[in-house]
Order: structure tokens, then C-alpha cells, then sequence
């Protein structure tokens, strides 16, 4: 295991999958101890997605989001379902105030239905390179739960019985991010690309584009219902071909808070950086909805998957529409700018 230094002297373990036949038990014990004492670590050298599928995913997801907003808007957000399209929509309880970025919501589950936009007359093979992506990402995926799986002293495929991406119950959400240039639009005083939050579901994996910096972390939280936070951000460096993971409050949960769900943000770029758009891909594992969220020492009562989301965002938004109302009213943003009505509250995050 390598660790790259940020500047505040704090790591973010990388770790490698090469040889996972023969080197599983070393490298579940990698992960492991990256999920205890930091939240998050970095996977490379995995087999797939390949540097390859991973290229190919974000010129399909860049494709997509140069497409005019009338079409986009035909997969609207649709929150019961955690999907679709949204613009500077999403409200971060850390500031109150949207998002600068735009972000679409998948289901593997519902890609032939219309909560995926249908757009391979303009974006050749876009439906079988997000769908094949998110078959790569689930496997991938699997392993890594699997480790955390043994090393909880659950049974090997305890997150893949609970993980069923085909079925009907199932919440895993694959969210293709962009984050606009600020070139030509400033961002506004006071908002940022993405607020300060933690991740509601069991494992997020995120991928970045080398280059394309601005994903800090804050470690400081005890248990995974704190809005607990440091003063110190840490950044996660940007590298095409890697896949950064971090612990949801799920899985925070269902360690009896061992495993540490931290907050993460995404900063704006800095005076002497390129304000070149960023993209990012995140897949959020979360279980089926009827899933029991309980850890081995059942430090806290148990509750479906469905209902521990509902809990999460209620405690988020605990301060309310009218709070917000009001911030948004005196930051001067317009908003929102994008003709959608309200904001979205995202169910993974
Ligand atoms: O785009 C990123 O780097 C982070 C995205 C994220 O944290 C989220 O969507 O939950
Ligand atoms: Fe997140």
C-alpha cells in the first residue's frame, strides 16, 4: 500500500488489485484498515473498468451534458426515484445554497425505462457504454464490499445478497457529474461546486480525470449521525484510471461506526488553476430498499434501507424550507436558473 501526501500531512491510502487471486487476503486487510482509520482510499490497478471504459464513460457522459438543456430536461429529476437530470439544483445543508454543477441519475434496474435519456441518435452507444460501465463498476464493487464483508465478520457476500442491481427493490444509483467552467460564467460569491456532505449509502466509488482537481476531505466524525467536521481539508488527487472510495453512512451504521463516513466537498478552482469544467462519475452502492441496516453489535436499532434514507434526510434538512428559502433569497443567486421547480434532495448524498 502507497499514500500519497496531501499538504496537511494526512494520507489517502492507494491500494492496488493487481494479482487478486493470489493476494485477496493482503489486500482485504488494506482495505480494511483504510475503511477504520480514514474513510477513504484509493483502488488502482484493477481490471475493470479499464482505463479504457473509464475514458469511455466520461466522453459519454460529457456528450451528454453538452446536449441543450430542453433535452435534458426531458429526464427530469424525479425524487421518489432518485433519478434524472438536475442543474444547480441540489442544496447542500452545509451551505444552503445549489450546487454550481449539473448531475444525472441512473438505476441499472430502470435503463429501459424513461428515467434514462434515450439519446443514441445523438450520442452513438450512449445507453451501451453508461449500462456496460455500470456492470464494470458493480463488479468491482462487489469485491471491495467483499473484503469489508470478512473484515466486519460478516459473511463473504453479505453486501452482494443485499446489493441486487437487477432487482425491482434495488437503489444503487450511478451519477455522472459536471461541474461548469467558470471562464465565462463566475461562480456566484458564497457558493461552491459541491457543499460539504457525507455519502447516505454503503460505498461510494468515484471517478476522476487527471487534471481535474477540487474532491477535499475532512475527517472528524464519531458516529455516523454527527455533523461532526474538522478545520482541516485534505485534497483527493484526480487520476484517470483510479477509483476512489469512501464509506457511506450506511456502512458507518452498520459497523456500529467503526468503518468512518467523512464529510467531502468539492472546492472551487483556486486563483492560480484552470476554471476548466470538471467531470466526475460516482456509484453509489446502496442496498435494496427492504435491506436491514443493523451491525453486528447492534449498537443502533435496525431499519430498512428505504427508511434509513428517509432518517438521513430528514436530519440533513432538519432546519427546513423556509430557512432555505430565505438563504437562498439573500444570496442574490438567481434562482433556480435552470426552469425546474425547487430543489432536489438527493437520496445518496
Ligand atoms: O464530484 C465529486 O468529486 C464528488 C461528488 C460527490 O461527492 C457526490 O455526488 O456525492
Ligand atoms: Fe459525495
Amino acid at each position: 500500500m502507497t499514500a500519497t501526501s496531501a499538504p496537511t500531512g494526512r494520507s489517502i491510502p492507494r491500494i492496488s488489485l493487481r494479482d487478486w487471486d493470489t493476494r485477496k487476503n493482503e489486500i482485504q486487510r488494506q482495505i480494511m484498515e483504510a475503511a477504520e482509520n480514514v474513510g477513504f482510499f484509493i483502488i488502482k490497478d484493477q481490471e475493470t473498468p479499464s482505463v479504457a471504459d473509464i475514458e469511455e464513460a466520461f466522453k459519454a457522459s460529457e456528450a451528454f451534458f453538452q446536449l441543450s438543456d430542453d433535452v435534458k430536461k426531458e429526464t427530469p429529476f424525479i425524487r421518489e426515484q432518485n433519478t434524472g437530470w438536475e442543474k444547480r439544483a441540489q442544496i447542500r445543508p452545509s451551505t444552503n445554497l445549489p450546487d454550481q454543477k449539473e448531475s444525472i441519475q441512473l438505476q441499472y434496474h430502470r435503463r429501459h425505462d424513461q428515467t434514462w435519456p434515450h439519446v443514441d441518435d445523438q450520442i452513438p452507444n450512449f445507453h451501451n457504454v453508461v449500462s456496460g460501465f455500470m456492470e464494470k463498476t458493480q463488479a468491482v464493487s462487489l469485491k471491495i464490499l467483499s473484503c469489508l464483508a470478512v473484515g466486519l465478520g460478516l459473511e463473504e457476500d453479505y453486501f452482494a445478497k443485499i446489493h441486487d442491481v437487477n432487482s425491482d427493490e434495488a437503489m444503487t444509483t450511478l451519477r455522472l457529474l459536471h461541474y461548469h467552467e467558470s471562464e465565462t460564467r463566475e461562480i456566484p460569491k458564497g457558493h461552491i461546486r459541491a457543499g460539504a456532505h457525507t455519502d447516505y449509502d454503503v460505498l461510494t466509488l468515484l471517478f476522476q480525470r487527471t487534471g481535474e482537481e477540487g474532491l477535499e476531505v475532512c475527517p472528524g466524525r464519531e458516529c455516523y449521525t454527527s455533523f461532526g467536521m474538522g478545520d482541516t481539508w485534505t485534497p483527493v488527487e484526480a487520476k484517470t484510471g483510479e477509483i476512489v472510495c469512501n464509506i457511506g453512512d450506511m456502512l458507518m451504521s452498520l459497523s456500529d461506526d467503526r468503518l468512518k463516513s467523512l464529510f467531502h466537498r468539492v472546492r472551487n478552482p483556486c486563483a492560480d488553476e484552470s476554471r476548466k469544467a470538471r467531470h466526475s462519475i460516482a456509484y453509489f452502492n446502496q442496498p435494496m430498499r427492504s435491506a436491514v441496516i443493523q451491525g453486528p453489535l447492534k449498537k443502533y436499532p435496525p431499519v430498512a434501507a428505504k427508511d434509513f434514507i428517509l432518517d438521513a434526510a430528514k436530519r440533513n434538512y432538519a432546519q427546513g424550507e423556509k430557512e432555505r428559502q430565505e438563504a437562498i433569497k439573500n444570496s442574490k443567486f438567481q434562482y433556480p436558473d435552470n426552469g425546474q421547480p425547487g430543489v432536489i434532495l438527493s437520496a445518496n448524498a
